[in-house]
């Protein structure tokens, strides 16, 4: 039980791709604690590999929907066995890996209103989901259903304009359609669709939580400018799927007390408010307090890098998600399927299965690689869309192999190039003052970083708390507290620690690599025309 002195805390979950994330924030913004369920290593039962399961077609791609739920009994377990007190805990938020989606079978709404504080909620949910394997972001496999609602819409052009993106196998309006195509039974029986993060949302609640404008983006289902579903996109999935969708609400929205599942078993307060939850990426710009100008790099399982924008122009490419900090602006994605599991891939490969080795390959390797440029798309990318492992030597000459060191720098130079050139093609430039915000897993790597900043030929910064998303969902908690009163989120973070300045750009880096992006953009072009059926 809180003594009257003690401060109120702000909890921040993450329900991302590998991982189940929380850190505890007090009312002056510092973090007092954090801790983590890796889905591999702690829940080895479920038997994921980063925490997914890649099916026979190698396209289709899911996680256990249990596997989230054991994890949330469990963190929760070990926040209680090392002693942090629920009970000052004012506002909880949170966030989930996007697109993700989540299937409740009739009657799991009772369950959810009555679950026992003495069971886990694990055995509690065990029959809940009428799908137990959930798609998930990393899923190819709905190309079909993307082709039917573009058509619908009146075209990829035509959808981007509704909401903010053409037809993308992993948005969850595609996978919901498929589901209902291949498996009826399951999708008669479903009550409610969830995405990861108001799933998650839900479980806090003790009810369905709606899902919020900025997460609700990445369906392909909502008007990114009107804020409601979209009738002609609901009609293509599935008549009447606004029924099992509920209404959209703003990101900031208080959705209720925190079920008393909670209050009885962790000892919460039954004053503590479920703030809703957003997608992981949003919570990363949260977290970052990205502002205009801004870039953000997000190095976790995917790589992604966004922005904040006035005015959305939506294209062929990318995405334009609502903010979810403020309710005027928007934000620009482009997500790299080949992000993290890539690096672990190749430094397993040339680099003794270290990150040091890895490390000490970049510093000892010159800026450009001496002209080797590496295309490493070991699965489907979704930005190109392309696969396979294109070298090129600098007379670009395809290659076999390079060797361990040139290997891991044209791996990462290669992801970075492509990053850029895609951000610049989404019309981002980098101009003086221009500041790289990076986070996830592989930002507490220095030298990593360093190539970043030589890439984009800016600073890099980073925060103390490599989980942005997690800082991001406690800076909402606190931030809903006082939301409809009109207080601006920026207000109310005002004191976080600023991000540190962690790479400076060398002085040759500009000139050479404004030279490679443009090889680097003729040879994409050739590796898309190899890729394309
Ligand atoms: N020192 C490091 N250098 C490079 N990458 C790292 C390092 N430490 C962790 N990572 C990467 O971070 C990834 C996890 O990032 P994280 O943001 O936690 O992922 P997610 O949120 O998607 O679960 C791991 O897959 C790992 O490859
Ligand atoms: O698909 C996207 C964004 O559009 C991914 O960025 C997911 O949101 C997964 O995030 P991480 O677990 O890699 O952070």
């Amino acid at each position: 039980m809180a003594a009257a002195q003690d401060p109120s805390l702000f909890l921040g979950f993450d329900f991302s791709t590998q991982q189940l994330k929380v850190v505890a924030m007090d009312e002056s913004l510092s973090v007092v604690h954090q801790s983590n369920v890796h889905f591999d290593s702690d829940l080895p039962e479920f038997r994921t590999r980063g925490g997914v399961h890649v099916h026979a077609d190698r396209l289709t791609v899911t996680s256990p929907v249990l596997m989230w739920v054991k994890a949330l009994d469990m963190l929760l377990d070990k926040m209680k066995e090392a002693g942090f007190d629920f009970s000052r805990v004012k506002a909880l938020s949170g966030s989930g890996q996007q697109h993700g989606s989540v299937f409740w079978t009739r009657g799991a709404s009772e369950t959810l209103k009555n679950l026992q504080p003495d069971q886990s909620l694990e055995t509690l949910l065990q029959d809940s989901f009428s799908v137990s394997a959930s798609p998930v972001w990393m899923d190819s496999s709905s190309r079909k259903q993307c082709d039917a609602l573009q058509e619908a819409a009146g075209g990829a052009l035509r959808l981007a304009h509704i909401t903010g993106s053409t037809a993308y196998e992993r948005f969850t309006g595609n996978q919901i359609a498929k589901v209902r195509a291949t498996r009826p039974e399951e999708f008669q029986k479903t009550e409610r669709i969830s995405l990861v993060s108001s799933f998650a949302a839900s479980l806090f609640l003790g009810g369905y939580a709606a899902i919020d404008y900025s997460d609700g983006s990445g369906m392909n289902l909502l008007d990114i400018r009107s804020r409601s579903w979209s009738q002609i996109c609901l009609e293509a999935v599935s008549p009447q799927l606004d029924l099992l969708l509920g209404d959209p609400k703003p990101s900031s929205s208080i959705l209720g007390p925190v079920s008393s599942y909670f209050v009885q078993r962790y000892g919460f307060s039954e004053s503590c408010r479920v703030v809703a939850f957003t997608g992981d990426n949003p919570a990363s710009l949260a977290g970052m307090r990205l502002q205009q100008g801004d870039i953000a790099v997000s190095l976790g399982t995917s790589d992604t890098v966004f922005l904040w924008i006035a005015d959305p122009r939506p294209a062929l490419q990318g995405h334009v998600f609502c903010n979810p900090v403020s309710e005027q602006a928007f934000m620009a994605l482009l997500c790299f399927k080949n992000g993290s599991l890539t690096r672990e891939r190749v430094r397993e490969q040339c680099a003794g299965a270290s990150w040091e080795l890895f490390s000490a390959a970049l510093r000892d390797t010159p800026l450009g690689n001496g002209g080797n440029i590496g295309f490493y798309f070991d699965s489907q990318e979704i930005t190109p869309p392309a696969v396979g492992v294109h070298l090129f030597d600098p007379q670009d000459v395809q290659v076999c192999s390079f060797s361990p060191q040139v290997e891991v720098r044209s791996l990462v130079e290669g992801q970075f190039l492509s990053r850029r050139l895609h951000a610049e093609r989404l019309g981002y430039s980098i101009i003086p003052g221009t500041r790289v915000l990076a986070t996830g897993g592989a930002s507490s790597n220095n030298e990593i970083l360093q190539v970043l900043s030589d890439v984009f030929n800016a600073p890099v910064f980073t925060l103390d708390v490599s989980n942005s998303a997690c800082l991001g969902s406690a800076y909402r908690a606190l931030h809903g507290l006082s939301a409809e009163s009109g207080a601006s989120f920026f207000d109310v973070v005002k004191n976080a620690p600023e991000p540190q300045l962690v790479a400076a750009p060398h002085p040759e880096a500009k000139e050479v690599y404004d030279q490679m992006l443009q090889r680097y953009a003729r040879l994409e072009e050739r590796v898309l025309q190899k890729s394309r059926p």
